[in-house]
């Protein structure tokens, strides 16, 4: 699914400078033990629910944020507001009747749908009929205006909340990527509303309704897996070409299922010379003893770490958060041009465009080279620093192969900027620093807007180029496993056929057994370029004739550029073959896509 290390959906911590204050950031050597937000209230309160559904867990970041915040201002206001936090995939747990005041933060995901482990829960608030003129509300709306469909998720449910009678306490705010000033503008409304609104003393209902945890490995509580296989799928001559590994995971053990469409999440260690640069930049020894932050996944170690290992295990030291730049000027007694330039327009990189530029062609060691941090306390910079995220690889194996067995297909990450080389995190983890026989730790990703259609007799056309050929490796095994007749058409897509033809030995074997039309395009092996998209229009007849018999279509890579040119191609094909106008082709593909006959596993990098 995502194999860089820039990836969008790489969430921020839960602090920012903004409102805490550089003075005020927390100590991370107490934060961390004890769950706070787990509270259960056992006297009489005005509750809160704060509702958090999430694909990657910055919702839940968010979520733990205002929880804070209530926490803070109910304490100020010697008042007992009693907020609460609950993933919406324990949904059966809450009652909407006895909620008085709800508060929802939530992704969109995939094409412009509900994160996949809330799914039942929106679907019953988009189908249910109650009454829900008792509730307050508030949505705030997490996306990235990079996809189609900007925040759906989260406007659709405050849509659906109006209709059933909810009384929505203020308007939505939409979030853009990670941008914490919108949050905190929210959450500064939030707790001005609760001044006036009227919140009744109640006794908690929830606490005799925790949700039990014996989910099994996720990702929170990740498997700790051993690569069994890897290898090379690219010839790599000179220093662009493309550098792509197949790896295998084994999953024995675990109780970790999957299916076809499905995604590995991989937590990734960053480059010790990183950390050993970083360190030397601070002036530190690496050893002195920190407690890990509270993001960290489980198990945790149990007491403190030397700062050496939580660098190398918790934070990423590639992408910047602007609050670090933030603290960096207001430690600095003489005006820093450059800095105040870069800071002038606030810390939003989406309305920054200058700050933006800049913290995208620079890692955290380059920030601190150059200002000059040295009254920050090591607290307060780790502090405005980013967790390092999981990351996230469509499985190309079935499960109907081999059930133990996940494997991934990755794009390593290498490139220049300002002179020098830069590498994704988790993709030259694997490739570079993890051997065979060696573990890190993993989970599974649902990925149910992406999955093989239930009769085997009908045709598929799976559009996958470069490693958008993921999870249609996974598919293809699974049709000839199960003797699905319908026939597989694939469309490949890569520069050099000599070079980055990924698994060409086993489809060159299907196709030769009869299991698969292949059809590619090797962009730079003519004088003109050819693009999956362009044989699509070539194929016209071919395509129009599968989806007439009744046929599927997926598309998996690049959102920005490659989907919507494949979309375009298939508009063209609509209108040649169907003899539709513009607009009819277009509502033919909606109802392709909402009868869930064309599904995208797209993203933006
Ligand atoms: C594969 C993928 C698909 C996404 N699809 C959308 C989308 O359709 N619309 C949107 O506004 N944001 C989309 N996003 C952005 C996420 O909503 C955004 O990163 C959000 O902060 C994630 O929150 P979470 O970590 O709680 O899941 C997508 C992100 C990823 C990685």
């Amino acid at each position: 699914l995502l194999d860089s290390s820039n990836s969008s959906h790489v969430s921020n911590t839960i602090d920012d400078f903004i409102d805490l204050g550089p003075d005020c950031s927390e100590d991370i050597s107490d934060v961390i033990s004890v769950d706070r937000y787990k509270t259960v209230y056992t006297d009489p309160g005005k509750q809160i629910l704060i509702l958090y559904a999430t694909e990657y867990g910055f919702s839940e970041d968010v979520a733990r944020k205002l929880y804070d915040r209530l926490v803070d201002f109910s304490v100020s206001k010697d008042d007992i507001f009693q907020p609460r936090i609950l993933n919406a995939k324990d949904y059966e747990l809450i009652s909407f009747d006895q909620e008085q005041l709800l508060l929802l933060v939530i992704a969109t995901s995939g094409d412009g749908v509900s994160p996949s482990d809330a799914r039942p829960w929106y679907n019953d608030v988009m189908t249910t009929d109650s009454n829900l003129r008792h509730l307050n509300y508030s949505v705030l709306a997490l996306g990235d205006s990079n996809y189609r469909y900007f925040c759906r998720a989260g406007q659709m449910i405050d849509s659906r909340l109006l209709y059933l009678g909810a009384n929505r306490l203020i308007e939505r705010s939409n979030v853009d990527m990670e941008d914490w000033t919108v949050i905190n503008d929210w959450i500064k409304k939030i707790i001005s509303c609760l001044e006036t609104v009227v919140i009744e003393t109640r006794v908690d209902y929830m606490s005799s309704r925790l949700p039990c945890n014996n989910d099994g490995y996720c990702r929170t509580r990740p498997f700790v897996a051993k690569m069994k296989v890897k290898r090379n799928l690219t010839t790599v001559i000179d220093s662009d070409d493309k550098e792509t590994i197949h790896c295998e995971f084994d999953l024995s053990g675990s109780g970790l299922e999957f299916i076809s469409g499905d995604a590995l999440g991989i937590y990734p260690c960053n480059d010790p010379t990183d950390v050993e640069q970083l360190l030397s930049v601070l002036g530190s020894t690496g050893q002195e003893q920190l407690n890990p932050p509270q993001w960290a996944y489980q198990p945790k170690p149990d007491g403190k770490i030397s700062l050496k290992k939580l660098l190398q295990m918790y934070y990423d030291l590639k992408n910047i958060k602007p609050e670090l730049l933030k603290v960096i000027q207001h430690g600095q007694k003489d005006m820093n041009n450059t800095l105040n330039r870069l800071l002038v327009d606030g810390l939003s990189v989406k309305k920054n465009k200058m700050l933006d530029e800049y913290l995208k062609k620079r890692e955290v060691v380059d920030v601190l080279k150059e200002f000059n941090y040295e009254s920050v306390a090591m607290e307060t910079i780790l502090t405005n620093m980013k967790g390092l995220q999981p990351r996230y690889y469509s499985i190309s194996s079935s499960p109907l192969k081999d059930k133990n067995t996940a494997c991934i297909t990755v794009a390593v990450v290498r490139y220049k900027v300002l002179g020098k080389l830069r590498s994704g995190v988790a993709t030259t983890h694997l490739q570079d620093r993890m051997s065979v026989i060696e573990t890190c730790p993993v989970f599974i990703s649902r990925n149910t807007d992406f999955r093989l259609p239930m009769n085997k007799n009908l045709p598929i056309i799976m559009i996958g180029p470069g490693t958008g050929i993921a999870p249609f490796r996974a598919f293809i095994q699974e049709r000839i496993h199960d003797e699905s007749v319908g026939k597989n058409i694939l469309y490949f897509g890569c520069r050099n056929k000599d070079k980055d033809f990924l698994y060409h030995d086993e489809m060159e074997t299907w196709v030769n057994e009869g299991h698969l039309t292949l059809r590619t395009a090797f962009s730079r092996d003519q004088k003109s370029k050819i693009y999956v998209q362009d044989l699509l229009i070539q194929d016209a007849c071919l395509v129009w004739k599968t989806l007439q018999d009744g046929g599927h279509l997926y598309v998996c890579g690049d959102a920005k550029h490659m989907s919507n040119d494949v979309h375009s191609a298939l508009l063209d094909v609509c209108q040649s073959q169907g003899n539709m106008d513009q607009s009819e082709a277009s509502k033919y593909l909606t109802l392709l896509e909402e009868s869930q006959r064309y599904q995208k596993d797209v993203w933006v990098t």
